[in-house]
């Protein structure tokens, strides 16, 4: 361990405190841990410092400090096979402002926040609400993922895919699995990098890399098919206008903009649209058949302020606060993120009089602001309510941070809100869901991965007449 390091579990040669690190639900052991260790726990992944944020103050701090905003070398699956930092998500440094920057104002440009998205959104929701009319009790696991891609999609590649299509129902079935199989610490691989050559099939590194692979091809033979058919002065999507910005600066050679980068980041908004959006969409329906009494408030109100004659839309927004309480509700109690994706401290630093070496990894427990007792008073309760003042106004509460907070906040936390809001108030005016007679109550202990998502369980629906 490096000197004044944060205390922590045992340290074994070679692979440090991996064997401590559980392979699965790391946001509940750092709830343990902050009991045991305190607000910075301090690790060895193989022979890389880590440490582990384990308090609401610390959390909060850290993710605004300006020198905890980079990203690890190699904590994620997406960073194989190029092995350079690439794309928006786990690139920092100059390369990273330009990077983010250039995709934020680009997407926004396209339609991020605008009419345009609204209509995207609204067409795709039709589309569910199409087929559930057609189905009497739905398997909720992953049924959400094409919807939540094809509005993504819509701005980034121009495209729309069927809910028939099998290709992309193979890519989402891929990403699932990387997803659900990775940790924010990277694993045993990470911290012994030798056993992604001597045990690729036993740690399962090998499967990763073929799903990454295949993903990655998908991509870069829709950016070669744009390219084929790219008129400079007619760009039809975000695709376009990276290549256009890539064609400008080919002479440059201190350009950002490259083939495999333009891959990285359709990777990063292609995965967080299909897991973030789509998990947070099947949270919400399992809260639904958990809380029928907060489903029937909500379409009391919708019935009032929406009626039966038109679908709700953004601007009804100011007169459904309840629906704001709900969904911040289910983003509080079980959040995706409940870890955030892994930083990095770009120089030495102090945090809580411990010394934290430059380079040392940083993994922010978003779920102990979250489901903090002292805050929240009965974190573990879903109640709505806690987000409306005495006039039943949304309240914002400064610790609602499932989308992180400071520079690396989540670009696409409009995009989600919106279709959140769209596909939730158009289900609940179209539909009521309940639990099918005789299945279990499901249980509300998530799965867990780099993401969160619901445990598969069933909902009946019963159009509403
Ligand atoms: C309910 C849905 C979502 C949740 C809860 C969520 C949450 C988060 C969180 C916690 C972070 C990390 C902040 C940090 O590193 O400190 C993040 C980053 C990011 N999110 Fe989201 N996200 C969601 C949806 C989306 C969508 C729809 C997109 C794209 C269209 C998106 C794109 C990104 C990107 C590119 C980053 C990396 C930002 C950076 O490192 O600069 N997210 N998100």
């Amino acid at each position: 361990r490096p000197k004044n390091f944060p205390p922590g579990p045992p340290c074994l040669p070679v692979v440090g405190c991996v064997p401590f690190l559980p392979s699965q639900y790391l946001h509940l052991k750092m709830e343990l841990w902050l009991k045991k260790y305190g607000s910075v726990v301090g690790l060895m992944l193989g022979s890389q410092p880590a440490v582990l944020i384990c308090g609401p103050n610390e959390v909060l701090e850290v993710l605004r400090r300006e020198e905890f905003q980079g990203r690890p070398e190699k904590a994620n699956f997406r960073q194989e096979n190029f092995n350079r930092k690439l794309g928006v998500f786990f690139s920092d440094g100059p390369f990273w402002v330009e990077q983010r920057r250039f995709t934020l104002r680009h997407l926004r440009d396209l339609g991020f926040g605008k009419s345009i998205m609204e209509t995207l959104i609204s067409e795709e929701i039709e589309d569910v609400i199409k087929e559930l009319r057609q189905c009497k009790v739905l398997q909720v696991s992953r049924f959400f993922g094409l919807s939540t891609v094809n509005v993504i999609w819509a701005l980034v590649a121009g495209t729309r895919y069927s809910r028939g299509d099998a290709r992309l129902q193979d890519l989402l079935h891929a990403l699932t699995r990387l997803f659900r199989s990775g940790s924010q610490t990277g694993g045993i691989v990470n911290a012994v990098p030798i056993l992604k050559i001597i045990a690729p099939q036993v740690t399962g590194h090998q499967e990763t890399l073929d799903h990454v692979t295949n993903l990655k091809f998908f991509f870069r033979n829709i950016i070669r098919e744009h390219d084929k058919t790219f008129k400079e002065n007619d760009l039809r999507d975000f695709i376009d206008v990276y290549l256009k910005e890539m064609k400008h600066q080919s002479d440059n050679e201190n350009s950002t903009f490259s083939e495999d980068g333009l891959i990285i980041t359709c990777f990063d908004l292609f995965a967080a649209g299909a897991e973030s959006v789509s998990n947070t969409l099947s949270f919400t329906l399992l809260y639904t058949v958990l809380h029928p009494e907060v489903q029937g408030t909500v379409q009391r109100l919708l019935d009032d302020v929406v009626g039966k004659d038109r679908r709700p839309c953004l601007a009804d927004r100011p007169r459904l606060q309840y629906v704001e309480a709900v969904l911040a509700e289910v983003m509080r109690i079980n959040t995706v993120a409940a870890v955030a994706p892994a930083h990095r401290v770009t120089q030495d630093t102090t945090l809580n009089g411990y010394s934290i070496p430059k380079d040392t990894t940083v993994i922010a427990s978003l779920w102990c602001i979250l489901r903090d007792k002292e805050h929240w008073g009965d974190p573990e309760v879903f109640r709505p309510e806690r987000f409306l003042d005495e006039n039943d106004n949304f309240v914002k509460d400064e610790w609602m941070i499932p989308f992180g907070i400071g520079r690396r906040t989540c670009l696409g936390e409009l995009m989600a809100r919106n279709i959140l809001f769209i596909f939730y108030t158009t289900l609940l005016q179209e539909f009521s869901f309940s639990l099918p007679v005789g299945d279990p109550e499901p249980s509300t202990l998530c799965l867990s991965g780099i993401t969160s998502a619901p445990q598969p369980f069933r909902v009946k629906i019963t159009r509403r007449s």
